[in-house]
């Protein structure tokens, strides 16, 4: 009897066409996505003369410089003319070698790690690449999703297998009923604060527990999008019922036979009972709060409850890292987080950017309105229109909320969707660095009922609090 493997191994092991040393094996790639950031890749492509190896297992969509107003414009309706350039070329590589392309005008067009979820592309045990550090969203499906390079990207396109550097696997068993208020974005954040930035660095990160059982898809996969931050090298969940249900009839799964094949192989996935790990963390998830960012690192996290705090008394290694966070987002340390103003709120992204997210924000906006303003980008046009089939739009708009189109927006800020200098931000997205969300910009990561209760109360504020 072979000896109890994780989910991870199963995968990699079935997908490893050759070793290199202990440690290195070619993966056979199954799915790699594009975005108009993985010019570099086509570019280099082109340079060498090369062509796509198996175009039916590329999909692309523009994501991070479409702008989002002006979106029935199409292409013209992108006023900068490189970021204009950027998603032409996605879209003439599309056409050039034939893979699909869910372009700017496209029904389906969207952040492409919520694209490739909602369409079914994303599935249990495949390996799956994109040019971006949160590919790690797509393995809440049980799939090894990883966030490669440039000069990959290139190898991917030319020969759908990739060189990667085995790595080490690590459990976080998340236990208990979450609290009122709290959400799967709150223990993501616990996670990175407990396990730190690079807390999981070189490693796999499997989420296991009955919390995460019992988390839908939406909330799964802001989990593993998140891990990054804590510097694994991803996330994943092991597929069960919920993930079969989510995915059953979406375009790309599997259908009639076929259906029940995929099925019975994703059966197989999950880590044996006595399966071994490098590592194991624990959370209880009772023990979580809301939670926010308060610094410019994602580990910076404290419980809306807590004041920010001082580099007195911190271990030596993480005093400079306070003492800048401090400096930089303007704040004194003993001040009560709740009751910090803000001057503007932001709803969207690959972390927060789909159907229960919005839901969640919606809740709190039902009759309320908004007192700073407040975006809401949902992550693809498909989360718009499903949005907007419930009345959602309505409720936003009611409250004053703008209804954008979808995209990165003021995640990364690339499409001119910027804050002020100064500006501080409460943001469903998933970074907090210096300068994110535009020069100068102040960024507070928070769930989405958080930071629509931060919109309509105008400061950082406990969501269990409205009445
Ligand atoms: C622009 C892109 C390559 C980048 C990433 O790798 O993640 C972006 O999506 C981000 O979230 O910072
Ligand atoms: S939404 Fe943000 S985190 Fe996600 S891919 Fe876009 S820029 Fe990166």
């Amino acid at each position: 009897m072979n000896a109890p493997a994780t989910l991870f191994e199963k995968v990699w092991s079935r997908h490893a066409i050759v070793t290199r040393g202990a440690s290195e094996a070619l993966l056979s790639v199954d799915t790699y996505f594009v975005h108009e950031g993985s010019f570099h890749a086509f570019g280099a492509l082109a340079k060498e003369g090369r062509q796509v190896r198996k175009p039916k297992q590329v999909f692309g969509s523009p994501d991070h410089f479409v702008p989002t107003v002006n979106r029935d414009k199409g292409l013209a309706g992108i006023a900068d003319a490189e970021s204009r350039g950027l998603v032409e070329y996605l879209a003439g590589n599309a056409a050039r070698y034939g893979f699909d392309h869910f372009g700017v005008d496209d029904p389906r067009q969207g952040v492409i790690h919520v694209v490739g979820p909602e369409l079914g592309i994303t599935q249990p045990g495949l390996v799956i690449c994109c040019g971006d550090s949160h590919t790690s969203t797509h393995g809440a499906f049980g799939c090894y999703a990883l966030g490669i390079g440039a000069s990959q990207g290139k190898q991917i396109l030319a020969t759908q297998c990739v060189w990667q550097k085995k790595p080490r696997t690590m459990r976080i068993t998340i236990d208990g009923a979450l609290g009122f208020g709290v959400t799967a974005k709150d223990i993501i954040l616990s996670v990175i604060a407990k396990i730190g930035v690079a807390g999981a660095v070189g490693h796999v990160v499997e989420f296991a527990g009955s919390t995460v059982r019992g988390m839908t898809m939406d909330q799964r996969m802001t989990l593993c999008n998140m891990v990054t931050e804590a510097g694994a090298r991803t996330g994943m969940v092991a597929p069960d019922e919920t993930t079969i249900a989510f995915l059953e009839g979406r375009p790309y799964a599997p259908s009639g036979e076929m259906w029940d094949q995929a099925v019975a192989y994703w059966r197989t996935l999950p880590s044996d009972e006595g399966a071994v790990y490098d590592r194991e963390v624990h959370l209880d998830a009772g023990a979580v709060g809301p939670s926010i960012t308060w610094g410019t690192l994602p580990e910076q996290v404290l419980p809306i409850d807590a004041a920010v705090p001082s580099a007195e008394g911190a271990e030596a290694e993480k005093k400079a890292d306070i003492e800048s966070a401090l400096r930089y987002m303007g704040l004194a340390p003993g001040t009560p987080l709740e009751g910090i103003k803000v001057d503007r709120v932001f709803i969207g992204s690959c972390t927060n950017g789909r159907l229960d997210d919005l839901r969640a924000a919606a809740d709190v906006f039902k009759g309320r309105k908004a007192k700073v303003p407040t975006w809401v980008s949902p992550g693809s046009s498909g989360v718009k229109r499903a949005a907007e089939a419930e009345g959602l739009d309505r409720i936003f708009i009611d409250a004053g909320v703008e209804w954008r189109g979808s995209g990165c927006s003021s995640c990364a800020a690339m499409n001119g969707d910027t804050l002020a200098p100064g500006e501080r931000c409460a943001s469903t997205s998933n970074r907090n660095f210096e300068g994110r969300q535009g020069k100068g910009s102040r960024t507070h990561l928070m769930s989405p009922a958080m930071a629509a209760a931060a919109s309509v109360s105008g400061h950082l504020m406990d969501v269990r609090k409205l009445d």
